[in-house]
């Protein structure tokens, strides 16, 4: 019988087919700590995460019968993937079914920020009445760094809504932007260059962590918005921090942090600015995302152990 270990909130569909294939799956909330966790994967086959708990090389070399880590969503970045290469672990995940809920949350925060939304919120919280005066989206020119899944997602959705499209990615993909009404570029200055706003969509990564740092931001037009639902490292946020002040930088809406929760005087400091609306990476956070990805999730570990039939990526 294989044994589950899950260390972060799953939805129970996707563990009941587990369970129903004759697995035992252990819920364990706390064992997503390092030290922790260290002792409690010995004895398990499977592995199932999500972006807190992480996945280092002393966990997987203290595993002693670790077939498959489950990411139970996209981003691949809190797992030492070559330590579980090494092992012979698979590692899987799904990356299909978030990519509308975090879409959605990213066309809202573009929304939410044009607007000035946060800060009429603000204000009112505090007994004010500000009819702030914000921009429509329609129109406005949308730059979207990374151009996989939730890239694509947010085009078509943007695109429904009227704005223009500039699609930026390491790998060419004219022919989709194409598909979707959206130019493409494999130079990120030509795609940041003329935007409005500036959407996030690369997995963290050696080549994409600080990507968009100090030159890049100084390149960008003037009054930019920039949204952050991908990972806190891809963007120097420091840097983001002095563009706001300046006013390089017109608004931001950030879903992750380079440290989560965010505890650093300069997160503070940008999370309260004005004209930032922040949440707490809950991109991935609808009910529908969250059974469909433990539902993907479960049938890609059925299939990783050679139970149910079909490929694993
Ligand atoms: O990479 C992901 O799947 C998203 O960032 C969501 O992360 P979470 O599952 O930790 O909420």
């Amino acid at each position: 019988m294989y044994k589950v270990l899950v260390t972060d909130k799953v939805h129970e569909e996707g563990l009941n087919i587990l369970k129903r294939n004759g697995f035992e799956v252990v819920v364990d909330l706390d064992a997503y700590r390092p030290e922790v966790l260290k002792e409690r994967i010995k004895g398990f086959d499977v592995l199932i995460v999500r972006s807190r708990t992480k996945v280092r090389r002393e966990v997987i070399e203290a595993a002693d019968r670790l077939k498959v880590i489950a990411r139970a969503g996209s981003g691949l970045d809190n797992i030492d993937l070559e330590a579980a290469r090494e092992k012979g672990i698979k590692v899987v995940n799904a990356p299909d079914a978030l990519k509308n809920a975090v879409a959605e949350l990213v066309i809202a925060m573009m929304i939410v920020v044009a607007r000035k939304a946060m800060y009429s919120y603000r204000a009112l919280l505090e007994g004010k009445w500000e009819k702030v005066m914000g921009t429509e989206i329609a129109g406005k020119k949308l730059a979207v760094i990374g151009f996989g899944r939730i890239g694509r997602e947010v085009t078509k959705k943007a695109r429904e809504l009227g704005m223009d499209v500039i699609a930026y990615d390491v790998i060419d993909m004219s022919d989709v932007a194409e598909e979707l009404g959206a130019k493409f570029t494999k130079d990120l200055i030509e795609a940041i260059r003329d935007a409005d706003f500036v959407t996030l969509h690369v997995p963290l990564t050696p080549e994409t962590r600080n990507l968009i740092n100090k030159d890049v931001i100084e390149k960008m037009k003037d009054g930019v918005i920039i949204i952050n639902a991908a990972r806190g490292e891809v963007m120097d946020y420091k840097a983001l921090l002095e563009a706001l002040e300046s006013g390089k930088v017109g608004g931001a809406a950030l879903d992750v942090y380079p440290e989560e929760p965010p505890q650093s005087e300069y997160l503070l400091k940008l999370i309260r600015h004005p004209n930032v609306f922040a949440t707490a990476h809950i991109g991935a956070q609808t009910k529908e995302a969250q059974r469909r990805t433990s539902i993907e999730i479960a049938h890609r570990i059925l299939q990783a152990l050679g139970i149910e039939r079909g490929e694993v990526t």
